[in-house]
Order: structure tokens, then sequence, then C-alpha cells
């Protein structure tokens, strides 16, 4: 037996024949009867005979009696709703198959309506997630903008499990898909990245696309949870799985059987889970036990539930995503993928820019000023700061004649107070006349609304101390905020931590804003002592000092108890910085309104001189090693934050003595989380020193604003290592002008870029003399043979390059010839690698000749070009020619 249609049997007969697959495997009940009754072939009767059957089995068997009796038509009719009701039939699909069953043009005219519960929950579940998550979140609860209005794509890198880059996700839809898994037994899908890069849209925009069918999955069931949520749990509480998914999710009506739950347990494959911001909950997990299984019926603490979910010890095969600030780490056997979010590239800002403004002159505008500030560009390229700085734009610029936004080192202090003068413009009492635009006063905005200003920065610090992130209703009106405060925009509701329908909890519109104001309380505090402003500070030196060496990524990863290479306290480390910006004297004319002066100079003081004597500690206590480029030093995230700070502050004695300190010849921030921002801090530090130095800066996330950031320091540099950096031809360009006028640099490595002819050509220019360069990386590219044929001219006439590494990238044969003039013309080389390029037998004939004229040249390594083992053979004369 197998087909219907070989078969010729009749419909009556495959359910006599089939029988004992149907009892078995039939599930849902319910729907099968709503639908044979509401097309008549059962009546009420009916329903009520089977429905009084007492077991599932049994109610099958009548079923099948029942629709047997009826004749042919109701026997297919009965099959065709197991066809068009797939999810809740999932066990009849494969035998579906085996029949072959296809409906016939009589049955396929005949609705069939899904009440199964489960199909039934999903649609709930998809209705209220295109509800929770269509509109994203914008000031003062006033105005919303819908998600698909303002969502642009961000840089998504994929990454293995040591943090190497594996290319970059094309859209969203990958995310959850096969590609980078590099760990198939891992069960969680890490998605890490800077406070405010958009890892929290980036969920949204997935659940958004889920709940409108447009995600490439075959689940039919989205849980998305806030690791916030589960601190609010008491240590003591228990609950079960499946209150932490229906009552903290939705609630399926209509299941009087639970199979929407034994469903969830039998095909967990049909579920997708997202967890926010673990980073947030990180150290409430290291302390808590975890037992080796948890039972789906067993109640335990929701943390317990939540590792394991992600473990898989419970729920395998779901598909969980996870998200947490960049350098928290997960144990390496759980995660399955690892993607980084870099942030906007300059493609993405334009969209953005032309999604947020309507007008062409204010797109115009805002692009004009942006082109003119890279520092800025490189702020914005983080998407959070991005839209503040925008919104700030169009807020100020309608509300006053001449705004614009500030040309020169605009620091996060500055970003963040355009947001707060924003927000306090909005109220009553410094509402603009309708008629004419008024001339912008950001010291008298901030006068008018010291009030508010203050309730919400004690709030903020309030919460800071006691590390929550959450208010509730008491809190806030213990501050004096009134219910109008709130509608001006530093506060939203938050809804899901309550299932009881208490009153309403909320939280800052952004975790960095909460550090803001936390900061603004310790500058408007007059009561406490001077010294307390540097709490935060103290408390941050206390934690461990972590290393930032990539294998440590790898090791700790599995020893649970100390797998924090970066602090999680990132948000005291963002109040420090704003401290530093508040305190500044940049902007002492507009907080000597809000505060007393006198106050104010004590405060700068005391920070001023803990800086100093930190940043002196810091330097003295690293550790330093001796290499092939001298004395090198590996500074650790923190002295990150130092500089930061130290930007801030525009303290140029700071930064002069920072730069003295550093007494090494080369400083290695390699995987330290340097974003383009970070940039200016650096050169403005390195501006100050006078001797020449190295720096190593692979593996972060600068991109093109960030190089252009450096172009003062470069002059400096005898070294310049920015592999894996987001770099494109534009950086290069900038590198090879500086390259042309200081001709200091020795060692250059920009492997693991997206460098294209374009750059090599430039850099071709600035190489051809050039008398100091001897080590030169642009492995990793995407060179093809034309910018290998301008870089191989250009480099024949440079007598001091010793190695040379044109690794992976995309040179054919056309390259060879040029490459092998080089080859035969510069007796300095004594190195050049080109690994995995597209060479085939012949182009490495040109390249095997021209090694016969240059006994100077130790080696050229070939290895992984287009070369069979036969091939290589003819090669074997030429010992320096390397294929392995
Ligand atoms: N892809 C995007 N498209 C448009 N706007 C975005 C995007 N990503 C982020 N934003 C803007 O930046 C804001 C902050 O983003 P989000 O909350 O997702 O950051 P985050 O990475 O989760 O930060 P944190 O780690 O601090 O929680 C968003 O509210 C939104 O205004």
């Amino acid at each position: 037996m197998g087909q219907i249609e070989e078969a010729n049997m009749s419909y009556g007969d495959v359910l006599t024949y089939h029988r004992e697959v149907l009892v078995s495997r039939l599930r849902s009940i319910q729907c099968i009867l709503d639908n044979l009754s509401a097309c008549g072939f059962v009546c009420e009767e009916d329903v009520e005979i089977v429905q009084q059957t007492a077991t599932k089995t049994d109610q099958v068997r009548k079923i099948l009696d029942l629709v047997q009796c009826k004749g042919e038509e109701a026997c297919e009719y009965f099959i065709y709703i197991i066809y068009k009701v797939c999810d809740a039939y999932i066990d009849l699909q494969p035998w579906l198959k085996e029949i072959n069953y296809n409906p016939s043009n009589d049955v396929a005219v005949m609705e069939v309506v899904n009440t199964d519960p489960i199909s039934r929950y999903s649609e709930k579940l998809r209705h209220e997630m295109s509800r929770d998550t269509c509109f994203i979140m914008s000031y003062g609860q006033r105005e919303e903008t819908r998600l698909e209005e303002l969502y642009t794509d961000t840089l998504m890198e994929l990454l293995n499990d040591c943090n190497e880059s594996l290319g970059f996700l094309e859209s969203l839809d990958q995310l959850l898909g096969d590609n980078a898994v590099f760990n198939p037994e891992g069960e969680t899908i890490f998605v890490m990245g800077d406070a405010g890069v958009g890892k929290s849209i980036l969920l949204q925009k997935l659940q958004n696309l889920w709940s409108k069918k447009g995600l490439q999955t075959d689940a039919i069931f989205f849980f998305k949870f806030r690791c916030r949520m589960f601190r609010i749990f008491k240590d003591t509480e228990q609950i079960s799985l499946r209150d932490l998914l229906f009552k903290y999710n939705c609630y399926p009506d209509h299941d009087p059987d639970n199979e929407v739950f034994d469903y969830i347990l039998r095909f967990p494959e049909k579920v997708v889970f997202t967890f926010d911001g673990y980073d947030e909950i990180q150290e409430d997990l290291d302390m808590i036990n975890v037992p080796e299984v948890v039972s789906p019926e067993d109640k335990t603490h929701p943390l317990q539930l939540l590792i394991s979910l992600l473990c898989g010890k419970l729920l395998k095969g779901s598909q969980k995503v996870l998200t947490a600030r960049t350098g928290v780490e997960l144990q390496s056997r759980v995660i399955r993928k690892k993607v980084a979010l870099r942030g906007f590239s300059p493609a993405h800002l334009k969209t953005y820019i032309n999604l947020h403004f309507k007008e062409q002159e204010h797109r115009e505008l805002v692009s004009v000023q942006l082109d003119a500030s890279p520092h800025l560009c490189g702020l914005c390229s983080t998407p959070l700061f991005c839209w503040i700085v925008l919104k700030s734009f169009r807020h100020l610029h309608t509300m006053h004649d001449s705004f614009y936004l500030p040309e020169t080192c605009i620091t996060l202090t500055d970003i963040f107070l355009l947001l707060s003068e924003v927000f306090l413009s909005h109220s009553a009492s410094s509402a603009p006349s309708l008629l004419k635009k008024s001339t912008r006063c950001a010291s008298e905005t901030f006068r008018r609304g010291l009030r508010p200003l203050a309730a919400f920065a004690k709030l903020a610090l309030q919460g800071m101390e006691r590390g929550s992130f959450i208010c509730s209703q008491e809190e806030i009106t213990e501050c004096g905020l009134t219910e109008e405060d709130l509608t001006l925009g530093f506060l939203r509701p938050v809804s899901e931590y309550d299932t009881s329908g208490g009153p309403a909890t909320f939280e800052f519109l952004h975790i960095t804003l909460q550090s803001f104001l936390a900061a603004f309380a310790l500058v408007l505090d007059q009561q406490d002592a001077a010294n307390s402003i540097l709490k935060f500070f103290t408390e941050c030196s206390r934690k461990r000092q972590p290393s930032c060496l990539p294998f440590d990524f790898c090791i700790n990863a599995s020893k649970p108890s100390e797998k924090k290479p970066f602090d999680t306290y990132e948000h005291l480390q963002f109040t420090n910085l704003f401290l530093s910006g508040l305190l500044s004297k940049a902007h002492a004319s507009l907080i000597e309104h809000l505060v007393s002066p006198v106050f104010l100079k004590k405060k700068r003081a005391l920070l001023k001189s803990y800086l100093s004597t930190s940043v002196k500690s810091h330097l003295h206590g690293l550790p330093s090693y001796n290499g092939e480029e001298g004395k090198k030093v590996h500074v650790l995230p923190n002295f990150l934050w130092m500089l930061r700070c130290i930007f801030e502050t525009g303290s140029k004695d700071i930064a002069q003595m920072t730069a003295k300190g550093i007494t090494a010849g080369l400083i290695k921030l390699g995987y330290c989380n340097v974003f383009s921002g970070d940039c200016t801090a650096l050169n403005f530090v390195l501006q100050h020193r006078q001797k020449l130095l190295g720096l190593d800066m692979d593996n972060n996330n600068i991109s093109d604003y960030g190089v252009k950031q450096l172009r003062p320091s470069f002059c400096k540099m005898t070294v310049v290592r920015l592999c894996v950096n987001q770099l494109s031809d534009s950086s290069i360009e900038v590198l090879a002008e500086e390259l042309c006028k200081h001709k200091v640099v020795e060692v250059l490595g920009m492997w693991g870029n997206g460098i294209g002819d374009e750059g090599a050509d430039a850099f071709a220019e600035a190489l051809r003399h050039h008398p100091s360069l001897t080590n030169l990386s642009l492995s990793a590219n995407v060179i093809t043979s034309k910018g290998g044929k301008c870089l191989a001219e250009a480099l024949k006439e440079n007598s001091v390059l010793r190695i040379f590494w044109l690794v992976q990238n995309e040179m054919t044969d056309d390259a060879a010839p040029h490459l092998a003039e080089l080859v035969r013309a510069n007796t300095g080389l004594s190195h050049l690698w080109l690994i995995n390029n597209q060479f085939t037998v012949d182009g490495i004939k040109h390249l095997a000749e021209a090694l016969a004229h240059n006994t100077a040249l130790k080696e050229i390594c070939v290895k992984g070009n287009q070369l069979s083992e036969e091939e290589q053979k003819e090669f074997v004369a030429e010992k320096r020619l390397r294929f392995h």
C-alpha cells in the first residue's frame, strides 16, 4: 500500500487501513470536530458523544467511525483537515506524504477553520508580538516612531569561538540560520555589542519579522524576555517553566488539555527565545548553583530556568538568541554561533539619516555637518548616539533660528546634554512661542528645568547605587517627580515585569542616560563630602583587573566563576565618564548656573588629582615585555576608560602626563573594544607625546572614522597595526598621505580589512620610495590583480621593504608577471607571502623563473593557490617556493 491514486482506494478504505496510525497520532480533536460540524458532517449530538468518551484514543476511534459512516466526502474532508492544519497535526504530516495525499478539487473549495489551541496560541503570540514591537522608543511618550520607518541594518559580524571574524551577516534573516555555526552542539546564538549599538532593536526587529511571518523559520512560538526581568524575583521565589513562558509572555486560551505546553515540550525546535541584556544578570548568575538537570514540571528559581534553557537542559533544540555587552563572556560550549554588532557603516548612516529626515533640506544640512566631522560620524556609528544627535538636531533646529551641530570635538557628555536640553525644553515653563523661533540659550533651559533634572538625577543615582535599573512609582514620587515630569521623556514605563496588574514601574530611556543623570546628581550634590564624586571610580578599580588577551576568551569561557575579561560595571564606568565631562572646563559656564562655582572647583580639582594619580599608577603597574619591536606594554581595558575620561575632561595637563607616562616603545590595545570615537581620545593624549611610539590596535572596531581621528598622531608612529578594524580604501588613502609626509613607520599591519584596488593603488605610490617601512601586511583584504600590479610595480623601487604579506586576497595569474618583476628587481625583499590567492600553475611559473634571478629572497609562500599536488611537483627544484 502506498499512494492513494495508485492503489485506487476509497478514502474510507484509507481510514480503515491506517486506523492504527491515526488513533495513535491524532491529537487536537476539537479542531476536527469543529470543522466536521461546521460543514454538517456531524451533528451536535455526535460531538457530545465524542466528547463524553473517556480517552483520547477512543475519541479518535469514534470520530473515524462517524466519518466513515457519513461516506466518502466526509472521509476525504477529515483527511483534508489534517492536511490544512499542519501545525496541529504535525505527527501526521509524514503519513500524508506516505499516502501521497493531494486534495481533490471538490474538497479544496471547502473551508477549514483552524481552531486548534496550538495554532491559536501561535496566532495570539504573533498578534501580541506585532503590537509590542511595532514602535521604537521615542521622546517622552509623546511621539512614537514605527520600527519599520527607522530600523536600519547595522554591521553584524560573525565570529568564531576565539572571536576571529567569519565575515558579515547579510541580513537579519540569516541570524537563525546555520551559517557560521562553529559549535553545532551549542544551543545559543550569542549577539554582543557595545552600549547603544542596537542589540535590543535587533531583537525587536527579529520579533517583529516573526510576528509578520517575515522570518525564515518554521518556529511557531516565540518568547521574548529581557534579562533585567529575572532580577525582580526574590532569591527564594520558584516558578515553573510553564509559568515563565505563559505568565511572562502570553497565556494560551481555550487549552483545557494543556496541549500547547505539551506541544512545546515535544517540539522544542518549533520555539524561538530571545533574552536581551545578559550583562545585567551575569553577577546574579555567577552566584547561583546550577543543577545538572531541571525537569520542565519542577518549580525552581527563574534564573535556573534561564540557565537550563540556554544550556539546552530544558527544551533542547529550541532556538535561543542572547544579547550582551561586548566583553561579557558565556561558556563556549553553550554558544552555537556568535555575532558582534559593529554599528552603522557609512552607508547605513546615510540610510538612517534619510529615514530620519523627510525634508531634503534637513538631510543635506546634517550630512554636510557630519561630513565635516569624522569624530561626530564615529560617534554616530553607534545608533543610540546617532539617534540622540539627529533627534536633538531636529528639535533644536526647529525651535531655534541658528542651531548647528557642534563642529569640533563633541563629547559623549555633549550628546547627553543635548538630549537633556531637548527633554527639558518640553516642559511647559520653557515652551517656545509658536509664532517666533527663539534664540537658543541652553543654560537658561537647564536653569528652568533644574527641579525635575535634579529629581531625575537623584532617582538615577539611587538606582545606580542599588544596582537597579527599574524604579517604582513610590521611588519616583519620593524623589519629588510629578506626573507631568514623567512626560518629559527621561523615563518610560515598563510593563513586562508585572503580571499582577500592580502599579506601573519605570526605567530610564536607556541605561546610559541613567549613568549620565547619576553623574549629574554627583555634580549637583552639595550635601555630601566632595570626594563622594569618586565613589564609582573606587568601585570600578576594586574590580579585578582583567587581561584582554584574545586567548583569555577561550580559556575563561570554561571557568564560569572567572569569566570576566571585561568588567560588567560599564554603567558605572559611563557615570565616571559623564562626571569627567560635566566637570570639564568646557561645561563650566553651563554647570555654574546650576551649582555653586566654589563646589564645582573643588570637585574638579579632586577629579583631576584622582585621574592623574590613577593614570600614573596604571601605567606604572603594566607588565612590559621585550619583543622584536622593542619594549611593549599590553594595556588593560580599564586604560581605555581612563582615556575616555581624560578626553571628556579636556584637560591638557592630564593628557600630557599620560603621554609622558607611556615609557614603552609600543602599546598594545588589541582586543580592547576600541571604537572609532575612542580614537579621538587616544589622539588627544598622543598629541602630547614627544617620542616616537608604536601602536597596536588589532582586532577592534575603529573604522575609517577612527583612522581619520588618528591622523595627527601618525607622524609619531613607528608601528601601525590596525588589523581587523573595518577599514576601507578611504582609511588607506589617509594613511598613504601620512606615509608620504612622515617617514617614520617601520611596520604596517592592515590584515583583515576591506582594502581593495583603490587602496592598494594609493598605498603603492606612498611606498614607492619609502625609506623606513620594512614590514607590510595587506593580507585578508579584497585586492585583485589590478591592485597587486600597482603594488608590485611601486615596490620594485623600494629597497627597504623586507617582508610583504598579500595572503588571502583575490589576485589571479594576471598579477603574476608584475609580482615576478618585483621579485626580480627588489633584492631587499626577503619574504613574500602569497598564500590563498587564485594563482594557477602559469602564474607560479612566472614567480619561479624570477626567483632564479634573486638569490637574496629567502622564500615565496604560495600555499593554498589553485595547483594540484601533481602540478606543484613541477617546482620541486625551486626550494624557496613553498607550497606547504
Ligand atoms: N538598527 C537600528 N536602526 C535604527 N535605530 C537603532 C538601531 N539600533 C539602535 N537604534 C537606536 O538606538 C537606540 C538604542 O539601541 P538599543 O537599545 O538596541 O541598544 P543596545 O545595544 O541594546 O544597548 P544596551 O546594551 O545599552 O542595552 C534605540 O532605541 C534606537 O533609537
